[in-house]
């Protein structure tokens, strides 16, 4: 197994959080980075397993006091990785997987040349927006942002390192562990 940090970036609604689910359950070694963010909790989502739901307030401090390793605002709230939880998995050895939106993608390029940096791409934009609708979890107004996001980001997919279309879940899947070395 390869050890080190690998970031997965990809619009939303392209399946991001199922791959990285599917993966973590079949290989429990895998250590998946948990964000930290101001958006309101999901159906479901618990604090500290899915995220760390932060007040803006809290937010602020922590980007002040340079606790994370990468941090942006998307679609109308903050999202960032906390740093000392990711530099001690790495230090025990542990692949780590980090899900971040484009421009935190770019930071980490930056602070951690040796990342390799993975973007899912949908196999179209109409499937993308599918995905999202049929989700239910977004507003209208969230669909749109998230989908004039997903522009910008398909068309920044040639600066990564690899590129994966999830049309098929499981064969998504298996070129992923092939990507990080878990296959
Ligand atoms: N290969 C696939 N084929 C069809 N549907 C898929 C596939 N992968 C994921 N989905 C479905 O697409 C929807 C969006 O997936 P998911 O929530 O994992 O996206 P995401 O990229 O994590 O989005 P966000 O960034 O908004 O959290 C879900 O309903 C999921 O079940």
């Amino acid at each position: 197994m390869i050890s080190g940090l690998t970031t997965l970036t990809g619009p939303s609604g392209v399946g991001k959080g199922t791959l990285i689910k599917n993966l973590v359950e079949r290989h429990p070694s895998i250590w998946l980075s948990i964000s930290a963010t101001t958006r309101f909790p999901r159906k479901g989502e618990v604090h500290g397993k899915d995220y760390l739901f932060l007040t803006p307030e809290a937010f602020k401090q922590e980007i002040k006091a340079k606790r994370l390793l990468e941090w942006a605002e998307f679609s109308g709230n903050f999202y960032g990785t906390p740093k000392e939880p990711v530099l001690i998995q790495l230090g025990r050895g542990r692949p780590v997987i980090l899900e971040i939106e484009l421009e935190g993608a770019r930071q980490i390029r930056d602070s951690f040349p040796a990342t390799f940096q993975i973007f899912i791409a949908p196999p179209s934009f109409e499937e993308l927006e599918h995905r999202i609708r049929s989700r239910k979890t977004e507003s209208e107004d969230s669909i749109r942002k998230r989908l004039k996001q997903a522009k910008i980001e398909i068309e920044a997919r040639d600066e990564f390192d690899a590129v994966l279309i999830n049309r098929n879940l499981e064969e998504t899947l298996s070129q992923l562990e092939r990507l990080i070395g878990v296959k």
